[in-house]
């Protein structure tokens, strides 16, 4: 055979090279460490905005209108809706969540603008007519984007904030006042902290924030460039400096490019934020914005009220997948087809243990091993937590033939029926439905279709006054679909077949172990029997449903004798 060659370009360029970096931030003196987080901040969700920017497809009236009617059901009570003087559907959607959206009294509608004064005025016009809403300036002020993009130095940048500030102060005093104030210092992440301070105090001069109109300060890391306790530095450091801070509202809007936006939020509520701006399961440019729902479900799942309702997890994603036009992948946190499933042995056999246990103790209190939240919060069920495949063990086969059937079988059951299932998972290589775990069983131990021996019928009588306690067992079973006779002696019903079996089949049969339960799920058998049953090579089970408990038992003796039979036939 002959192989096909190609150039592989061998390794990536030298690191130290082509990249630097990120600064450490001189705050010896830094107190997030220590702190918890108690509370939930001020959500603003920027899905239609952030969100929708970044998508394939932005999202016309229906896909944002449903999307927007999610956020204020979930209780959002601050929603960027668009960028209107960017594109006429923004406007337009403005328009009509003015005018028809249903917004509540205590929510604000929130819009981005650039500091352009003809986007200005348009965005006021947009506006007009709404309920304090929110107006969210930003210019770029990264050391990077005042070199390339806008060739300015820092009073050029400051400059720009400070005019747009001016301006729209100026046209909301106009206008009668009633709107609220957002300023990002965009690529703040990028930003000198000496710089972003000055320029932001310089907004704040303009802006004159009050206890009754705070300023909303959005210290975005716009792009995720350093590790997440040093954007809780960069969160404290403004935190202590900023001017007017009692009257200043900080705010994080964190993207995810290192894949540490959920951290890096942490960390920065910790370090003294008001505010998070995200979205809905982390839609957003590049990587995504930082996801609010595991944010929310994160602190929820630490005591926390996180004040945004995520108990119809599966509508939120429902309505994520129409608006946005994509897929959650199937590990993303809290809502990803398998985060609440277990396929390995051990996994299982801790969760299957751990919800015996939260049955038992009737604790409110949430314990399950594997599970950090109990999936029925957020309106999941827990007929995904265990599914069985080539890695899997007793423990997860037995909750399943538990929890979908009703089937409670005894421990040595539970080994001797994995061993079964794990040859028919390592020769299929797939994942084995519950469905068919339950038939397996039942034609293996139950129905043994085509089995040499049938029960058919018993009936029992005392063996004579000379033999007290002792009981005849005289029963009717097929042989090959031959009907038969027997008899046996013992001193119950199960003693007294198993014996009359042994000597019809002349094969030494006894009874090691047994146990009966009633069926709870959907079966018309009331009652299920277990016999472990020792012979010449061992020992294996038989099972038997019966709305008879004695049937059920004889049946489970004579489903343990057939397959007796069949090792001999095998040895
Ligand atoms: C980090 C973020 O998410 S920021 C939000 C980004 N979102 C969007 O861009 C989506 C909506 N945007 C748009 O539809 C368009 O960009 C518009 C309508 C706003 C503007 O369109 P245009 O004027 O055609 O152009 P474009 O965006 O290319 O122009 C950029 C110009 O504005 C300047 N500019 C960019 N941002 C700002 C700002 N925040 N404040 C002031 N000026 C700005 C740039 O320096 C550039 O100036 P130049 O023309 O002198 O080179
Ligand atoms: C407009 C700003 C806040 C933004 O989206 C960002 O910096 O990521
Ligand atoms: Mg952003």
């Amino acid at each position: 055979m002959i192989l096909k060659t190609h150039t592989v370009k061998q390794g990536m360029p030298d690191a130290s090279q082509k990249y630097r970096p990120y600064p450490q931030i001189d705050i010896a003196d830094r107190t997030w460490p220590s702190k918890v987080i108690d509370k939930a901040p001020i959500w603003c969700s920027v899905d239609l905005r952030d969100g929708n920017q970044s998508l394939v497809n932005p999202m016309g009236h229906d896909r944002k209108a449903r999307m927007f009617q999610l956020l204020l059901d979930m209780g959002f009570k601050e929603i960027e809706i668009g960028f209107p003087s960017a594109s006429q559907t923004d406007f337009d959607f403005a328009r009509w969540c003015v005018e028809e959206g249903g917004v509540p009294a205590d929510v604000s509608l929130q819009v981005l603008v650039q500091c352009r004064p003809e986007l200005i005025t348009r965005t006021f016009e947009a506006l007009e007519g709404a309920k304090n809403p929110i107006i969210h300036f930003y210019n770029s002020t990264s050391e990077l984007q005042r070199r390339v993009v806008f060739g300015k130095d820092v009073a050029g940048i400051k400059q720009i904030a400070v005019d747009a500030a001016k301006m729209i102060m100026d046209m909301a005093a106009k206008a009668g006042g009633g709107y609220r104030f957002e300023y990002s210092p965009e690529s703040f992440t990028g930003t000198e902290l000496e710089v972003a301070l000055e320029i932001c105090n310089a907004v704040i001069a303009e802006v004159k924030p009050t206890a009754e109109n705070k300023l909303i300060l959005n210290l975005p890391s716009t792009v995720e460039m350093s590790t997440p306790n040093i954007y809780a530095d960069q969160i404290e450091w403004m935190c202590r400096n900023i001017d007017n801070r009692e009257n200043v509202l900080i705010s994080l809007h964190p993207h995810n490019d290192r894949g540490t936006g959920i951290a890096a939020t942490e960390l920065g509520l910790m370090a003294g934020a008001d505010r998070v701006e995200g979205t809905l399961f982390g839609n957003g440019e590049r990587t995504g914005n930082v996801d609010i729902v595991t944010l929310a479900l994160n602190m929820y799942t630490q005591g926390v009220d996180p004040e945004l309702d995520c108990s119809d997890i599966e509508r939120i994603k429902a309505v994520y997948e129409y608006s946005n036009e994509m897929v959650i992948p199937e590990r993303h946190p809290y809502v990803g087809e398998l985060v609440y499933t277990a396929f390995s042995g051990s996994h299982q056999d801790a969760i299957n243990k751990g919800m015996k246990a939260i049955r038992q103790a009737n604790s409110p209190v949430w314990e399950v091993p594997y599970l950090p939240i109990d999936p029925q919060d957020v309106g999941r069920t827990y007929e995904a937590i265990i599914r069985i495949n080539s890695q899997s063990g007793k423990g997860g086969i037995a909750y399943i033939l538990q929890e979908d059937y009703g089937i409670n079988l005894p421990r040595n059951l539970q080994i001797e029926f994995r061993e079964d299932i794990q040859r028919i998972t390592d020769e299929e290589g797939k994942e084995l439905p519950s469905k068919k775990i339950y038939d397996r069983f039942i034609e293996r131990y139950v129905d043994q279709t085509g089995a040499r021996i049938k029960f058919v019928d018993h009936h029992t009588y005392p063996a004579g006054t000379d033999q007290k306690g002792i009981r005849v067992v005289a029963a009717e079973i097929t042989d090959n679909g031959e009907t038969k006779r027997i008899e046996g002696k013992g001193t119950g019903p199960i003693d007294g077949f198993v014996n009359a079996l042994s000597t019809y089949l002349g094969i030494d049969l006894s009874v090691q172990d047994y146990s009966e339960h009633s069926l709870q799920h959907g079966s018309n058998a009331a009652a299920i029997a277990y016999v472990e049953m020792a012979h010449a090579g061992g020992k294996l089970f038989g099972a038997g449903i019966n709305t008879n408990i004695v049937t059920a038992s004889l049946e489970a003796i004579v489903s343990a004798a057939n397959r007796v039979l069949d090792e001999q036939k095998k040895a």
